[in-house]
């Protein structure tokens, strides 16, 4: 499938995107786990997130739905997941593989993860090297990467580990294999990630201690389960954020969104830019804090982007880049190493695009350097990586020709609907069958 998408434009109205992509992953494998049912409701239903769901299948849980976001788990306990019949495949979802390796050292049974092409190529020996401290045994392919083969029956012990990359997904690994091993784990992160996972883990009555960068808990205790109602993805509202702010003569207004400040990242620098953003009716649901977003479109100037909120904007860059073209004068991004271990290289993929369609830039090794300018038009490759296929549909607004984006079909992991969505709000999206 591909977009194809007419220049110019605004955007108007009220949006509600789909449910955040990180909280649905861990409603289903904490509702796995948990005795008793867990009911979710907002399940982002999109390729990812049903990755996680199919492989608890396999493990042996019933789950019912997810139907309109509508989702019904009966948790089999801590110790209660079977053993798969055949391989687990974590499609495009590098947060499901990294995660379920936490849960999966810790079984009687072994397991074999799999993934997509690009999933295959991703690097896992950061989630190996902790677990094999704790005990576990994994035997991955070539240079840390998938398949990994995860052997049962290993008894884990709880570490101390300091996490050499900001990284929420291998945090995560660490303390999902914790509830399995034999005393304390702790972790401590360089920098704040998406604390996600720490405050599920309280909303299913765990207890953890987080103090001074530090989270802790003692395994063998019990998830109790819950019901849980996923705000809307602040990664999705990122892209109708920009397309507001880029496009001359919007008003949006994004509601129900997710706004946990180790996610807000994306709304710090938009405001840093020069953007026109109110957040209001702020409130907390099933303890994650939620707002509605308004947006109005505003003249963006380039900056340097603060170091600290690299971690908390991490899957928005490739959008934040197009906001960077739009703006007046030179943006710089540093410290974003982590982008080149996404879907796809995220600093070349947006690159090439932004080189295709005129817009100045210097890759760096950790991260690029943006001049503001006219977007012309063009066919851009999405080296089959969702968040560039749409940051591309959104620099259409600012363009001064169609643009043609190659090979969308990844967008329905994380943001289904998208083509359809941005359309009923002024973005002139068309999609049609086709690849590269
Ligand atoms: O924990 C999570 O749900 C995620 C953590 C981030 O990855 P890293 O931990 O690799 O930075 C992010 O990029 C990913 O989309 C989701
Ligand atoms: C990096 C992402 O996801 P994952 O690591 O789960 O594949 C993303 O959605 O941008």
């Amino acid at each position: 499938m591909e977009f194809l998408v007419a220049p110019g434009g605004s955007i108007h109205g009220e949006a509600r995107v789909p449910g955040d992509k990180s909280i649905s992953h861990r409603s289903v494998m904490l509702g796995a786990m948990a005795t008793g049912e867990t009911s979710v409701k907002g399940f982002l239903q999109g390729e990812d997130a049903l990755a996680t769901v199919a492989a608890f299948r396999a493990l042996g849980v019933e789950i019912e739905g997810p139907r309109k976001g509508a989702m019904r788990i009966r948790g089999v306990g801590l110790r209660g997941l079977r053993e798969a019949s055949t391989r687990l495949d974590m499609g495009n979802s590098g947060t499901s593989m990294r995660l379920l390796c936490g849960i999966l050292a810790g079984q009687e049974f072994s397991s074999e993860l799999v993934g997509d092409a690009s999933l295959m190529g991703r690097p896992m020996q950061r989630v190996i090297t902790p677990l094999t401290r704790m005990g576990a045994t994994i035997v991955s392919g070539d240079g840390g990467r998938p398949p990994l083969k995860i052997s049962g029956g290993s008894s884990l012990r709880g570490i101390h580990y300091d996490l050499p990359m900001a990284s929420a997904q291998v945090k995560s690994c660490v303390l999902l294999a914790g509830l399995f091993a034999e005393g304390e784990t702790s972790v401590t992160e360089p920098a704040p990630t998406r604390d996600h996972t720490e405050r599920m883990l309280r909303g299913f009555g765990y207890e953890l201690q987080s103090r001074d960068g530090v989270t802790s808990l003692r395994g063998g205790g019990q998830l109790r389960g819950c019901e849980i109602d996923v705000p809307s993805d602040i990664s999705s509202a990122a892209f109708l954020m920009v397309a507001a702010s880029i496009a001359p003569g919007s008003e949006l207004l994004l509601t129900h969104v997710g706004v946990n400040p180790t996610r807000t990242g994306v709304i710090s620098i938009l405001k840093l830019m020069g953007a026109d953003i109110t957040l209001s009716n702020e409130r907390e649901v099933g303890g994650e804090p939620v707002a509605d977003i308004f947006v109005r479109s505003a003249s963006l100037r380039g900056i340097d982007i603060p170091r600290d909120l690299v971690p908390l904007a991490i899957d928005e860059f490739p959008v934040l880049f197009i906001a960077a073209a739009c703006a007046e004068g030179r943006t710089v991004l540093r410290g974003a190493e982590e982008l080149r271990v996404k879907e796809s290289d995220r600093i070349a993929s947006m690159a090439e695009g932004l080189t295709t369609l005129g817009v100045s830039n210097e890759v760096l090794d950790d991260g690029i350097i943006i001049d503001g300018g006219p977007i012309s038009g063009g066919t851009i490759r999405t080296f089959h990586d969702h968040r560039i296929a749409m940051s591309f549909a959104v620099a259409a607004l600012r363009a001064e020709n169609e643009i043609r984006i190659l090979d969308c079909d990844h967008v329905a992991t994380s943001f289904p609907d998208f083509d359809a969505l941005t359309r009923g709000l002024g973005l002139q999206i068309a999609s049609r069958d086709g690849g590269e």
